[in-house]
C-alpha cells in the first residue's frame, strides 16, 4: 500500500501542516513532523476528522460568530480582496516553499475568512447581497470588456506598423473601424453602469484598482473616476470626438499612456502659440497692385525668374511657381534657358522677344533703329515739316529767312554771304515750320548736301530775274537724290528784270513741271524783300507736309544731327542740332559723333532756354567734351557712363582709322611715293648702337642722290628705337633705320598703329644699298631677318671645353636649333650667330616654345650674361608688294 506523507495530506486538505501533524497526533497515529506518512486508512481517518468536526462544536462556533456578524460593504469588499488575494496567490504555485508556506497559510485564512464569509452571508440583508451580486457582475463585465477591447487595440496596432504604406484612405477607414468598434465595445458596459476607457494594460490595471479600492463609489447612478476622467478628455461614449477618425481615435485606439500629460503639453503649446501670435505687432497685409503686363517679354537668353519678374512685373516667386508646373524646377536666382523664358511668356500670354546684343559704339546704327521703331510706334504724333532753302547765290535765302523770322540776319554777315547753318522755327495759323538755312555758296556744296539728309522739303529759291544757274541745277540733284519734294519758289518777283515764266520754263527742263501744266511741283511767285506771297509759300508748304503725313514719337529716347558746332569761349562746345524722334531732355546723356557728354543748357532758336526739346525742334546745347562735326548723329543713351565709354571708343576708332588712312612712307612704297609726290627729298630716323655708327651711316645715306632726291636726316641718335621717334617718323612721314639697335616694345606697336616703318640693319652698306635700291625703285623683296621668339637669360653656367650655357625662359614665340640669335644687353645688339646647341634640362631639343625654360650655347660667344636677351631669328621670305 502506498503511503502518504503529511504535507501531502495537509495539500490536499488545504490546512497547515503543523494542524495536520497535531490532529494525527490527537488520533494517536505515529507521526513525528509533515515529513511522517501514513497508511491510506490512516489518512482516510485524518482526512475525515478534517472534514467533519464534531456536530455540537460547529453549532456552537456558528452561533458565536453569527452574533459577533456585523456587516458591511467595507467588510465585504475585504473579505473580497482577501479571497482574490488568495486566488491570486494560488497562480503562483511554482514559486520557492517559503513563498508556499505563506501561501498555505493565507490559504488556511482564506478558508476561515470564507467560511466566515458563507455564515454571514447567509445572515446578511438582501440589499448587502444584490449589491455584491452586482459587484462581482459588473467586474466580469469590466474585465470581459477590457480584454476585448485590449486585444482590438492589439490587432489594430499590429494593422497599422505592419502596413505603413497604406493608402491614407485606408489607415483612416480603418481608424474609423477600430472607433466603431469601440463604439459598439462601448455600447455594452454602458447598460452596466461604467463607461468604455482606453484599453491601456495601464488603464486596465488602474480600472482594477479603482474598483477594488473604492467599492464605496459603486452605484448604478453613478460614474466610476476613470470613466469620468475619459469622459473629460472626450474619448468616453458621450465624447464629441467619438466615432470621428483623427488623432484622438488613434490615441483611444493605441492606448497611449502618457496621453493624458502629452494632450495638455499639446494644448499648452498651441495656447503659448496662439497668445504670441496675439502679441505678435499686426501687419497690414500690403495689397500689392499687378501692374499689367507688358505686350512683349524682350528677354535675355540666362536672365533669372528675379530678372523676368522685374519685366513682367510679378513676384519671382509667382514665377518659379509657373515654372514648377510647367515642369521646370528652378529657383529664383538659377538662369533660364530659352525654352523656360519663353514657356513663362506663353503662360503669361504674352510674346517673347529675345533681345540682340547690340555694338553700342555703332551709333548710326542705333538712329537707324529708333527712326524705325519710331515708324512703328503707336504714339506718333503730327511733327513740324523740316524745310531747307536752296538756290543759287544771290538769289534771295537769306532775304527770305530773314523775312520769315523778322530779324536781320544778312546784316551781320560777312561780306553778304551766309556762312554757317542755321535753323528756326517759323509759326504760321498756328503750326510751325523748321527752317534750315544751307548756304548757297559752291565751297559748302557737301554740307548743303548732309542738310537735305534732315530735310522734309526743299524750297528751291530761284531769282526771277536771273534764272536757273548751276548752284540751282545742283541744288534739284540733290533734293531728288534725296527723294525730298521741292516747293519753287520764284523770287525777287518786284524786280524790273522779272521773268518767271522764263523761270518755270527753265526748270520744267528739269522735270520740276507747275501744276497748271499737269504737274505735281509747287510753283509760288514770291518777292523776300517785299514779302509778297510769302504766306501763300508757308502755306503751300503746310499743304505738303500735310500730303507726306510727318510723324513722330516724342515719347522715345530722342535722335538727332548736328546742324553745326563751334568751340564758344566761356562755354565750350556748343553743337546747334535737329531732334528727329523723341524728346530731348536738360541732362540727358548723349553721344555726338565721336563725343559724348550730358546736356548741360539747352537753348532755343530765339535764345531761349528750354528743358526739352521735341521733334523737329532745333536747339543749341552745351556739355560735350569736345567740338563734334556737322551732320554727326545724336544719340541719347540711358546713363552717362554707357555714353563715356561709346563716345571714348568711337573717338579711338576714328583716331586708328585716320592713322590707318595716313601712308607712310616705307622702303617698299618710296618709289612710287616719290614719283606720286614729287618728293625732294626722302625724310629718315636714324638710331644706331654707337655713335661712330650713327655718323658713318648718316654720310654714307646722305650721299646717296636718285634722279635729284637726296636722303635726309631729320633726326640721329644713339640708343634703341624709342616712341619718340615714331612720333617724329610719323609726323614727318619718315621712315627709321636701326643699326644694331631694336625698337622698344612700346614703339614697336605705335609704329605698327601708326605704319611707320622700321628698317634693322647690323651692316652698313647692306643699309645703304637698300635705301638706294628703294630710291631707284629696284628694291626687291627678297629674305629677311624675322624674330620668331623672344628669351632672357636667367642662369649662366660656365663649363670647361662647351663654354658658357645660358638658361633661358622663352618669353614669346619659338627657339629652334637651327635659329640665330641676337644677344642684345641694354637695348642694343651685342652680338649675332648661331645657337650651337639647345636642350631641355638634358635632352637636346629641336624646338623650345614661349613659356618654357632652356638651355642653349651660342657659337663661338661666351660672354653670356643674366638679365641678357635673346632674339631667335629666322630668315623669312617677303613677298613684293
Ligand atoms: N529786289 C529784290 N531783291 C532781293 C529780294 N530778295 C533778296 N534780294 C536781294 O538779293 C541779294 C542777295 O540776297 P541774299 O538773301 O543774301 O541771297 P542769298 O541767296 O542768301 O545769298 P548767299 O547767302 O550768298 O547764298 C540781297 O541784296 C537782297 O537784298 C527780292 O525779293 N527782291
Amino acid at each position: 500500500m502506498a503511503k502518504k506523507r503529511i504535507y501531502e495530506i495537509a495539500k490536499d486538505l488545504g490546512i497547515d501542516n503543523k494542524d495536520v501533524v497535531n490532529k494525527a497526533k490527537d488520533l494517536g497515529f505515529d507521526v513525528k513532523n509533515h515529513m511522517s506518512s501514513l497508511e491510506d486508512s490512516q489518512v482516510n481517518q485524518l482526512k475525515g476528522s478534517f472534514r467533519n468536526p464534531a456536530p455540537a462544536k460547529k453549532q456552537e462556533k456558528a452561533a458565536k460568530k453569527s452574533s459577533k456578524i456585523k456587516i458591511s460593504v467595507t467588510s465585504i469588499r475585504k473579505n473580497e480582496k482577501n479571497h482574490e488575494d488568495g486566488k491570486s496567490n494560488k497562480n503562483n504555485r511554482h514559486n520557492n516553499n517559503h513563498r508556499s508556506n505563506n501561501r498555505n497559510r493565507k490559504e488556511q485564512d482564506h478558508s476561515q475568512q470564507r467560511s466566515n464569509r458563507e455564515q454571514s452571508t447567509r445572515t446578511q440583508k438582501p440589499a448587502a447581497q444584490d449589491l455584491l451580486k452586482q459587484l462581482k457582475q459588473k467586474q466580469r463585465v469590466e474585465e470581459s470588456t477590457l480584454n476585448r477591447q485590449t486585444e482590438k487595440a492589439r490587432e489594430s496596432y499590429k494593422n497599422n506598423t505592419s502596413k505603413p504604406q497604406e493608402t491614407k484612405e485606408e489607415t483612416s477607414a480603418k481608424k474609423q473601424e477600430v472607433v466603431k468598434v469601440k463604439k459598439v465595445e462601448t455600447s455594452a458596459p454602458k447598460v452596466t453602469g461604467p463607461k468604455i476607457i482606453k484599453p491601456s494594460p495601464a488603464r486596465m490595471k488602474q480600472n482594477q484598482t479603482a474598483t477594488s479600492e473604492r467599492p464605496k463609489a459603486i452605484d448604478n447612478n453613478s460614474v466610476p473616476e476613470p470613466a469620468k476622467e475619459e469622459k473629460r478628455r472626450g474619448n468616453g461614449h458621450n465624447s464629441r470626438n467619438n466615432g470621428k477618425p483623427g488623432r484622438k481615435g488613434k490615441n483611444q485606439a493605441f492606448g497611449n499612456n502618457n496621453n493624458t500629460y502629452s494632450k495638455h503639453q499639446e494644448k499648452r503649446k498651441r495656447k503659448n502659440k496662439k497668445r504670441q501670435y496675439e502679441q505678435m505687432p499686426k501687419k497690414q497685409p500690403t495689397q500689392r497692385k499687378e501692374r499689367p503686363l507688358p505686350e512683349t517679354l524682350v528677354y535675355e537668353v540666362g536672365m533669372n525668374a528675379q530678372d523676368l519678374g522685374k519685366i513682367l512685373h510679378r513676384e519671382p516667386a509667382e514665377i518659379v511657381k509657373k515654372l514648377f508646373m510647367l515642369g521646370v524646377m528652378t529657383n529664383q536666382n538659377q538662369s533660364l534657358d530659352k525654352d523656360a523664358i519663353e514657356l513663362v511668356a506663353a503662360e503669361y500670354g504674352i510674346n517673347a522677344e529675345e533681345k540682340v546684343h547690340e555694338d553700342m559704339s555703332d551709333i548710326d546704327n542705333l538712329y537707324n533703329k529708333r527712326m524705325e521703331a519710331s515708324k512703328e510706334s503707336k504714339h506718333q504724333i503730327k511733327r513740324p515739316p523740316v524745310v531747307t532753302i536752296m538756290g543759287h547765290v544771290d538769289h534771295g535765302k537769306t532775304t527770305l529767312l530773314d523775312r520769315l523770322r523778322h530779324t536781320h540776319v544778312t546784316d551781320h554777315e560777312a561780306g553778304g554771304i551766309t556762312q554757317k547753318i542755321g535753323a528756326y522755327q517759323v509759326r504760321i495759323d498756328n503750326h510751325l515750320i523748321t527752317f534750315l538755312d544751307t548756304p548757297g555758296h559752291a565751297a559748302f556744296s557737301n554740307m548743303r548736301e548732309r542738310g537735305a539728309e534732315i530735310t522734309d522739303i526743299v524750297v528751291l529759291v530761284v531769282a526771277a530775274d536771273d534764272g536757273v544757274m548751276p548752284q540751282t541745277i545742283e541744288a534739284i540733284d540733290h533734293a531728288k537724290s534725296a527723294k525730298v519734294p521741292i516747293i519753287v519758289a520764284i523770287n525777287k518777283m518786284d524786280a524790273p528784270g522779272a521773268n518767271p515764266q522764263h523761270v518755270t520754263e527753265q526748270l520744267m527742263k528739269y522735270n520740276l513741271i507747275p501744276e497748271d501744266y499737269g504737274g505735281d511741283t509747287i510753283f509760288v511767285n514770291i518777292s523776300a524783300k517785299t514779302g509778297e506771297n510769302v504766306d501763300e509759300l508757308l502755306q503751300m508748304i503746310l499743304l505738303q507736309a500735310d500730303v507726306m503725313e510727318l510723324k513722330a514719337d516724342p515719347k522715345q529716347k530722342a535722335i538727332g544731327t548736328v546742324i553745326e558746332a563751334r568751340l564758344s569761349r566761356g562755354r565750350g562746345p556748343v553743337a546747334d542740332l535737329l531732334v528727329q524722334q523723341g524728346t530731348l531732355h536738360t541732362g540727358d546723356p548723349i553721344v555726338v559723333g565721336n563725343r559724348f557728354g550730358r546736356v548741360r543748357v539747352m537753348t532755343n532758336d530765339r535764345g531761349r532756354q528750354v528743358e526739352k526739346a521735341t521733334p523737329s525742334m532745333p536747339v543749341e546745347i552745351t556739355g560735350l567734351n569736345d567740338v563734334p562735326e556737322s551732320a554727326d548723329k545724336i544719340v541719347v543713351f540711358d546713363d552717362e557712363k554707357t555714353a563715356r565709354s561709346v563716345g571714348e571708343q568711337r573717338a579711338q576708332q576714328a583716331l586708328q582709322q585716320s592713322r590707318e588712312n595716313v601712308t607712310h612712307v616705307t622702303l617698299d612704297n618710296l618709289f612710287d611715293t616719290m614719283k606720286k609726290e614729287n618728293m625732294k627729298e626722302v625724310d629718315v630716323v636714324l638710331k644706331a648702337d654707337v655713335q661712330g655708327s650713327t655718323e658713318a651711316l648718316q654720310q654714307s645715306l646722305e650721299k646717296i642722290e636718285v634722279e635729284g632726291v637726296r636722303v635726309n636726316i631729320i633726326h640721329a641718335g644713339v640708343g634703341a628705337v624709342n616712341e619718340s621717334d615714331v612720333t617724329l617718323a610719323g609726323a614727318s612721314n619718315a621712315f627709321i633705320i636701326g643699326f644694331n639697335v631694336r625698337p622698344t616694345a612700346t614703339a614697336k606697336s605705335q609704329a605698327e598703329a601708326d605704319g611707320v616703318d622700321i628698317r634693322l640693319y647690323s651692316i652698313i652698306y647692306k643699309a645703304i644699298d637698300d635705301v638706294k635700291a628703294a630710291m631707284q625703285g629696284m628694291l626687291e623683296p627678297t629674305y629677311e631677318d624675322k624674330v620668331v621668339g623672344n628669351l632672357t637669360v636667367r642662369e649662366t653656367w660656365k663649363v670647361s671645353k662647351v663654354g658658357t650655357i645660358a638658361g633661358a625662359f622663352v618669353d614669346s614665340g619659338y627657339i629652334t636649333r637651327d635659329s640665330d640669335v641676337n644677344l642684345i644687353r641694354d637695348g642694343v645688339v651685342i652680338y649675332n650667330g648661331k645657337v650651337a646647341s639647345l636642350k631641355r634640362f638634358k635632352d637636346d631639343a629641336k624646338i623650345v616654345k614661349q613659356g618654357f625654360d632652356c638651355g642653349l650655347t651660342i657659337e663661338g660667344y661666351n660672354d653670356i650674361k643674366i638679365g641678357d636677351e635673346l632674339e631667335a631669328v629666322e630668315q623669312q621670305e617677303v613677298k613684293p608688294n
